[in-house]
């Protein structure tokens, strides 16, 4: 990703003019009250798992399978965006073509649209950062000129009532139909969308589902996955919960598609449509309200390009030069070892399916090796963004896990020390752990830490200051420019033993081992933790002690673990 270069002390410097700005840590000590005020417990979390309460997804897949389209006094065909901000590789928006196209033979006078709706509610309550915000803002107003190139304007919907709504209200609903209405004078409204997957989205699009009528039809599609949630069960027909039984099973499913044709994933590419319709290309009024920028550093921040080219170009520049060492370096602190394409699919600026057929390209014919542990590097890249899909698909089947819940309900028993001041250091890159810190710091900075950082710094959270992980989850999607509730939520769990196919819970990094083998040279540490650059092996007065005893609170760590499991 390309940001500014920054010297040292300039990182510390702006990191400490945030530390006035943030004040409000309490919020990440729980679910935010004002829109989950009766938050599910663990019997509710149980009746998704007994099959006494209906999982959300099952619920959208049986209400389309009642449904017929019907083109009777429609007018409008209709593509949904949401967290899909691209035109290559897109399955909403071409199907919406299609059926725009279907439509178009009937009534020569039919529209084809594009929407995006902003509910800041919704980003309130999901916690998404001001980076991604951002990024999303400069996305839009890049896909609202690729659209018009193709004479689809792109319609802003913002959704506001004072008494802070979520988006699966029936407030929303009637919102979402009045403004269908609008565009369609009255006429019904196709409108396609892609699915996302967290428990608050799907229930919004059950509640639009439950409310179609003549006027308003809605077609969800499977987008953001290469295989989509519910394709890949056990043979006795039941959902994985350990990654490398399912990862083979992906792998064949996608080698099955391979058979026959060239690629190894299916590409849905619009043709070039036959319509000129001409509209006013008006630039959007909305402008970000300050709450979500407070924590980017004014004077320095570089956001990443937001345009789709810039998602292809990153892309084929890692395919080109750096993913034949990704075994070697994606874990390394001080250099940039991976794709850095998190935000663009985070986005959906880029297909993972158009990935994946890229870096095919480079893996002589195999997507895996025979023997995991000989995995090339690029086929252990693949195998990283089949970790994405396999975090969507658990939270698909254990919906808990998308509303505050761990998937080990056991581990709700973990005594937490919940320390509010550990967990400011711990946030603000103060606990005199060198590598800690600077990890901390850089997210603050940059809205980006690399996986290892983000494993480092969730573990030492978790099991050294024995703070409920989602204290954590929740700093993570307010902080990182890629937040993506699935994935933060499933690497949490791995690191804090409470989740999916986790680590076992006497597995408590050492941080000096990980400094060793992650900084040998201290590079990183001394970037974001300036104090350090001339003390050779003594502490310097203007740094922290260490907030714990790295041997002690592990000990204790797996003790109070040990005693809850
Ligand atoms: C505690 C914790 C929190 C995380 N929170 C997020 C998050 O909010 N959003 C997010 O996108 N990823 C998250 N991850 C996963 C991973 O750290 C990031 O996807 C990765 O660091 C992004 O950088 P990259 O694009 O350069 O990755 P690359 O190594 O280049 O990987 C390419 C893509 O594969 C996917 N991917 C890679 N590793 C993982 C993984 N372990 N789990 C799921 N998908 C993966 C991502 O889409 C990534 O962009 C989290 C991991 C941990 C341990």
């Amino acid at each position: 990703m390309k940001r500014t270069v920054i010297s040292s002390s300039n990182a510390y410097a702006s990191k400490r003019s945030r530390l006035d700005i943030e004040h409000d840590f309490e919020q990440y000590h729980s679910l935010n009250k004002k829109y989950y005020p009766r938050p599910i417990t663990r019997t509710g979390a149980n009746q998704f798992n007994n099959k006494s309460r209906a999982k959300p997804m099952e619920i959208v897949e049986k209400l389309q399978k009642k449904q017929k389209t019907s083109f009777e006094n429609v007018s409008t065909v209709m593509h949904w965006f949401r967290n899909d901000l691209r035109l290559y590789d897109n399955v909403g928006l071409y199907k919406s073509v299609a059926l725009f196209q279907q439509l178009r033979q009937k009534n020569a006078k039919a529209k084809l649209y594009a929407v995006y709706v902003i509910n800041e509610d919704d980003w309130r309550a999901h916690m998404d950062s001001g980076w991604k915000l951002m990024f999303i803002m400069g996305a839009l107003k890049n896909l609202q000129q690729s659209l018009a190139e193709l004479h689809i304007p792109l319609l802003l919907w913002e959704f506001h009532t004072p008494k802070s709504t979520l988006s699966n209200s029936k407030e929303f609903v009637e919102f979402f139909k009045e403004k269908c209405m609008n565009v369609s004078s009255g006429t019904g409204t196709i409108i396609t969308a892609n699915i996302e997957y967290q428990t608050d989205e799907l229930y919004r699009d059950i509640r639009l589902l439950e409310n179609e009528d003549h006027r308003l039809q809605l077609k969800y599609y499977h987008d953001s996955c290469i295989v989509a949630p519910g394709l890949i069960t056990t043979d006795r027909g039941t959902n994985y919960s350990v990654f490398t039984p399912w990862y083979k099973k992906w792998v064949l499913y996608v080698n099955n598609y391979k058979k026959s044709t060239s690629e190894i994933c299916h590409l849905h590419i619009i043709e070039p449509l036959k319509y000129n319709e001409t509209f006013e290309l008006k630039p959007f009024q909305y402008s970000l309200p300050d709450e979500f920028l407070q924590y980017i550093p004014k004077s320095k921040w570089c956001l990443p390009d937001v345009s789709e080219e810039a998602a292809l170009s990153r892309l084929k520049d890692f395919l080109g030069t750096k993913s034949s060492k990704y075994n070697n370096e994606k874990d390394m602190l001080y250099l940039g070892g991976t794709s850095g394409l998190s935000v663009y699919i985070t986005t959906g600026r880029i297909s993972t399916r158009l990935i994946v057929n890229q870096a095919f390209q480079s893996c002589n014919g195999q997507i895996m090796s025979k023997a995991l542990k000989d995995n090339s590097s690029t086929q252990n890249f693949i195998k990283e963004v089949a970790w994405r899909d396999f975090y969507r698909h658990c939270m698909c089947n254990w919906p808990y896990t998308s509303m505050g819940m761990p998937y080990r309900l056991d581990t709700l028993d973990i005594k937490w020390e919940n320390n509010p001041v550990a967990f400011e250091k711990w946030c603000t890159g103060n606990t005199g752990i060198p590598i800690v810190d600077a990890i901390m710091r850089k997210l603050l900075y940059t809205g980006y830490i690399n996986n290892r950082s983000r494993m480092i710094t969730a573990s030492f959270l978790s099991k050294n200051l024995l703070i409920d992980w989602r204290w954590g989850e929740r700093w993570f999607m307010k902080h990182l420019i890629d937040g993506d509730s699935s994935s933060n939520v499933g690497g949490w769990g791995f690191c804090s033993s409470t989740g999916i196919d986790a680590q076992p819970y006497f597995r408590v990094f050492n941080m000096d081992i990980q400094a060793k083998k992650y900084d040998p040279q201290m590079i990183f540490v001394k970037q974001w933790v300036p104090e350090l650059i001339s003390s050779e092996n003594k502490r310097p007065e203007n740094y922290p002690k260490p907030l714990v005893d790295l041997k002690h609170s592990r000990e204790r760590a797996l003790k109070v673990y040990k005693d809850a499991m």
